[in-house]
């Protein structure tokens, strides 16, 4: 059987061209070898603050559902873990397969999910605006958070309603009051390491923060997602499925996790 990522290099032409970028030394995603991460004490805790009040809208970029936020001022921030200073919300999206066999990016032990939600922040310390933070060395914080199948999550079927409004490239809804944070896990183990954009324009400028703890959707959640188009309205429909970036190597990194 074709495993996950070379069933997605071999069939999907979003990402049939780039396999990884020439001289990327720090690609993204990556399998998380949980024996290779090393603990570090070092790491703080992560602390999350969002303000309902600065969603914006959602809307569909032709790769998967973005929530768009006010990232205006500090008023949806995260901070702690390893980073230096807080760091702004920006938005978030989501990563899915056609089936629940796969559709993460990143994933543990070889272990695939069939989701994963990235929720990305940049430092408005280094920058001026989230365009100039991409091209920083350390611009990007993004949360990773696995999906895994399984009961209802209340707080993603607010979003999960609005998609049939989204369901073609470069439409947009308005979004208002919607608190990210509803969709993170309670456990505050992470993993982090640093690594890039998983789409074009690749750039080396994450630092990633995986969540050990996936949170539960179930199966008509993860259908709606699947019920959304690469493409335009009067398009040949595509379905927006299997919007993931193989796995990209490891080379010269170290994985490091918040616990033991
Ligand atoms: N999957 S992920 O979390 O790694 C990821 C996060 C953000 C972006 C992004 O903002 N791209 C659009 C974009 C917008 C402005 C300027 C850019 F260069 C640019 F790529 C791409 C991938
Ligand atoms: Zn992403």
């Amino acid at each position: 059987t074709c495993t996950h990522a070379n069933r997605n290099a071999a069939l999907h032409p979003l990402w049939q061209s780039e396999l990884s970028i020439p001289g990327g030394t720090r690609q993204s995603p990556i399998n998380i070898q949980w024996r290779d991460s090393v603990y570090d004490p070092h790491l703080k805790p992560l602390k999350i603050h969002y303000d309902p009040a600065t969603c914006l809208y959602i809307w569909n970029n032709g790769y998967s559902f973005q929530v768009e936020f006010d990232d205006s001022t500090d008023k949806s921030v995260i901070m702690g873990g390893p980073m230096e200073n807080h760091y702004r919300l920006k938005q978030f999206h989501f990563h899915w397969g056609a089936i629940n066999e796969w559709g993460s990016e990143h994933t543990v032990d070889s272990k695939v999910y069939p989701g994963e939600l990235h929720l990305v922040h940049w430092n408005p310390v280094n920058s001026t605006s989230f365009e100039e933070a991409i091209m920083e060395n350390n611009g990007l914080v993004v949360i990773g958070v696995f999906l895994k199948l399984g009961a209802h999550h209340a707080g993603l079927q607010k979003l999960v309603d609005a998609l049939p409004a989204v369901r073609h490239k470069d439409t947009i809804v308005e979004f208002d009051v919607f608190d990210p944070s509803c969709l993170l896990p309670s456990c505050p183990d992470y993993w982090t390491y640093d690594g890039s954009l998983t789409t074009p324009p690749l750039t080396e400028s994450v630092t990633w923060i995986i969540k050990k703890a996936p949170i539960e959707v179930d199966e008509t959640q993860l259908e709606e997602f699947r019920m959304l188009l690469f493409t335009s309205d009067g398009e040949e429909e595509k379905r927006m499925v299997d919007n993931f970036r193989p796995l990209q190597p490891l080379m010269n990194r170290t994985v490091r996790s918040s616990f033991q």
